[in-house]
C-alpha cells in the first residue's frame, strides 16, 4: 500500500518533531492536538527547526519552504481520519490515547493504518479498542526525531504483515533504521533507558550525588552524550513517570518502583524543559542545577 497523506495526533516535542521529518520526505502531513495556540507554536516550531537545518546546510532554503507548504493543521478529528496512516502522539496517559481513538473511528477511511508513538503502553490494547487491530501498529520514534536514526516498530499480537511492513518502508523513506521490538511494556529503548533514568533519582534522592556530579559522572565516565537527569529533563518528567508506572504495573517487579522524588517534581508541575523547571532550572541563560 501506498502512503501519501499522514495525521498526526499531538502537536508536543515529539508530534512536531515526526511532522518534520515526514513532511521533509514528501509525505502531506495533518497535525492536530487540542487547541489552535498548541498547533501554532508547533508549526514555529518546526519552521525553527527547518532554518537551522538551512543554516547548517543540511537543507536547502527551497527545501525547507515546500517542507513546510506540506504541513497544515487541524482541529477536527474528521480531517485526521482521512489519511493513509496516523501517528498518535499525544500525552503518555492510556486513558488520554483511548479517548483519541474512540473520537477517531468514525471519520477513518477503510485503508487508514492506525499507529501510536506511545512510550510504553502495550499495542495490543489500544489496538482491541479500534475496530482495526490487524491495521494497528508501536511506531516510536526518539527525541529529538529529526536527529535520532531509530524508530522501533512494535506488532501487538493482531497486526497484520502489510501494516507492518507498509510502515517500514516509511521508515526506510525517512533514512531511518527500525528496530523491531515486542509488544511488552516499555518495548526495548525505555525498558532499559527509563529505568536508569530512575535510577539515576534514587541516586539523587539517596544523596549519593548532586544533579550536576551525577550528570557529570554518566557524561564523562561512561561517554554518555546527556547526563541522565538532564535527559529526564529533555524526555519530560511526566512521561519518565508514566514509563516506570507501566513497566512497575505490567512487569509487576518492585526493581521497576518509580522513585519518590521522581512522583514529587512532576506532582509539583515541574516536568523538565517543557515548564521551564525540572532537575534544572531553565529560565536563565544557561540550565541551573536545583539540588
Ligand atoms: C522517551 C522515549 O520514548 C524514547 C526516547 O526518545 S529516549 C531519548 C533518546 N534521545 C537521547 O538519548 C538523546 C541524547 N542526546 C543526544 O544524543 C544529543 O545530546 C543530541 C543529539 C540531542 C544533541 O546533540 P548536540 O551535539 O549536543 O546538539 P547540538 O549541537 O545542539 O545539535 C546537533 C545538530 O543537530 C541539529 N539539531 C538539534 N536539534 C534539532 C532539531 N530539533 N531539529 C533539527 N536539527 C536539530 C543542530 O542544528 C546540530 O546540527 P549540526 O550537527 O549540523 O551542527
Ligand atoms: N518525550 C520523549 O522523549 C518521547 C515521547 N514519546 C511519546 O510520545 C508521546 C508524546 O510525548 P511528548 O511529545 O513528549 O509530549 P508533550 O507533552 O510534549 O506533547 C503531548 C501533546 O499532546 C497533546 N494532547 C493531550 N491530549 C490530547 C488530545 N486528546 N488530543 C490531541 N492532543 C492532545 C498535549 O496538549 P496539552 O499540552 O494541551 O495537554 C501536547 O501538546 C507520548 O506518548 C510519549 O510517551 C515517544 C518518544 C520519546
Amino acid at each position: 500500500m501506498e502512503i501519501s497523506k499522514i495525521g498526526v495526533i499531538g502537536a508536543g516535542q515529539m508530534g512536531n518533531g515526526i511532522a518534520h521529518v515526514m513532511a521533509l520526505a514528501g509525505y502531506e502531513v495533518r497535525l492536530s492536538d487540542i487547541s489552535q495556540d498548541a498547533l501554532d507554536k508547533a508549526v514555529a516550531l518546526i519552521a525553527r527547526n527547518l532554518d537551522r537545518q538551512v543554516s547548517r546546510e543540511k537543507i536547502s532554503g527551497e527545501v525547507r519552504d515546500t517542507a513546510l507548504g506540506r504541513i497544515s493543521t487541524t482541529l477536527e478529528m474528521a480531517d485526521i481520519g482521512q489519511t493513509d496512516l496516523v501517528i498518535e502522539a499525544a500525552t503518555e496517559q492510556e486513558t488520554v490515547k483511548q479517548k483519541i481513538f474512540d473520537s477517531l473511528g468514525p471519520h477513518l477511511l477503510p485503508h487508514t493504518i492506525l499507529t501510536s508513538n506511545t512510550s510504553s503502553i502495550s499495542i495490543t490494547r489500544l489496538a482491541s479498542r479500534t475496530d482495526r487491530p490487524e491495521k494497528f501498529l508501536g511506531f516510536h520514534f526518539m527525541n529529538p526525531v529529526p536527529l535520532m536514526q531509530l524508530v522501533e516498530l512494535i506488532r501487538g499480537i493482531a497486526t497484520d504483515r502489510e501494516t507492518y511492513e507498509t510502515c517500514l518502508k516509511v521508515v526506510e523513506r525517512l533514512g531511518k533504521t527500525a528496530a523491531s521490538a515486542e509488544d511488552f511494556p516499555a518495548f526495548i529503548v525505555n525498558r532499559i533507558l527509563v529505568p536508569m533514568i530512575n535510577e539515576a533519582v534514587y541516586t539523587l534522592y539517596e544523596g549519593v550525588g548532586n544533579v550536576k556530579s551525577i550528570d557529570m559522572a554518566m557524561k564523562l565516565g561512561a561517554n554518555h552524550p546527556m547526563g541522565p537527569l538532564e535527559l529526564a529533563d529533555f524526555i519530560g518528567l511526566d512521561t519518565c513517570l508514566a514509563i516506570m508506572n507501566v513497566l512497575h504495573e505490567g512487569l509487576a517487579d518492585t526493581k521497576y518502583r518509580p522513585c519518590p522524588l521522581l512522583t514529587k517534581y512532576v506532582e509539583a508541575g515541574w516536568l523538565g524543559r517543557k515548564t521551564k523547571r525540572g532537575f534544572y532550572d531553565y529560565r536563565g541563560e544557561e540550565p541551573v542545577p536545583t539540588r
